[in-house]
């Protein structure tokens, strides 16, 4: 980690940055051979995927367009309010479209489950996820991800488009929060 980036409000650093990288490019090598002669549309979810869409998009070697939808969940504290929000919907049609949804996290799967009724009730040609961080809940629910970046603990981590109350996007690595800047 850029250890100039808020040290003390972070207990461990699962992640860092050039791990981060190396495995972005890795699951954007499979989605090149994946859909090698396919238009495939990239569907980031704002706001946490940003940094993921910039980081996966330019390792692609295929044609690729983007689009975003925009969904909360969380508000501003650290366990799902259960209720999903359409914040922005897609601005294309993706009747007959290879739809790849873009996430940084699948946590209790409640976002993705939603999300994943929702535009597959608009008749894309494929739909697939990938996720650059799985939490175990989710990897025992029935949530299909093709592409997963690292199976990561049940904590709150922060960083890599993930925050905390809108803040801690911005660092470059993934770490799990001090719990004196939540409690
Ligand atoms: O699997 P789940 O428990 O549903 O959690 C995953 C979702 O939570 C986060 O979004 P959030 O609602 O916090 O909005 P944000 O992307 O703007 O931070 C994250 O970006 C995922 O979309
Ligand atoms: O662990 C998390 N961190 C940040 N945002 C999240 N949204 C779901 N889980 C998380």
């Amino acid at each position: 980690m850029d250890d100039t980036q808020l040290p003390g409000d972070l207990t461990r650093v699962l992640y860092s940055k050039e791990e981060v990288a190396a495995r972005m490019r890795e699951l954007a090598a499979q989605i090149d051979e994946d859909y090698a002669d396919q238009d495939l549309l990239l569907v980031g979810v704002l706001n946490g995927a940003v940094m993921v869409m910039a980081d996966l998009s330019r390792a692609l070697r295929i044609h690729c367009r983007m689009d975003w939808m925009a969904v909360s969940s969380y508000g501003s504290g650290t366990q799902s309010s259960g209720v999903v929000r359409i914040l922005k919907d897609l601005s294309t049609d993706i009747t007959g479209v290879h739809v790849l949804v873009v996430e940084d996290i699948i946590d209790t799967g409640l976002t993705l489950s939603y999300l994943i009724s929702n535009l597959r009730s608009r008749n894309p040609a494929s739909l697939k996820v990938m996720t650059a961080f799985r939490k175990p809940e989710a990897a025992q629910n029935a949530v299909e991800v093709a592409y997963v970046g690292f199976d990561i603990p049940n904590e709150f981590v922060v960083g890599y488009g993930l925050d905390y109350d809108g803040h801690y996007r911005n660092l470059t690595s993934v770490g799990t929060l001090s719990p004196h800047v939540y409690s």
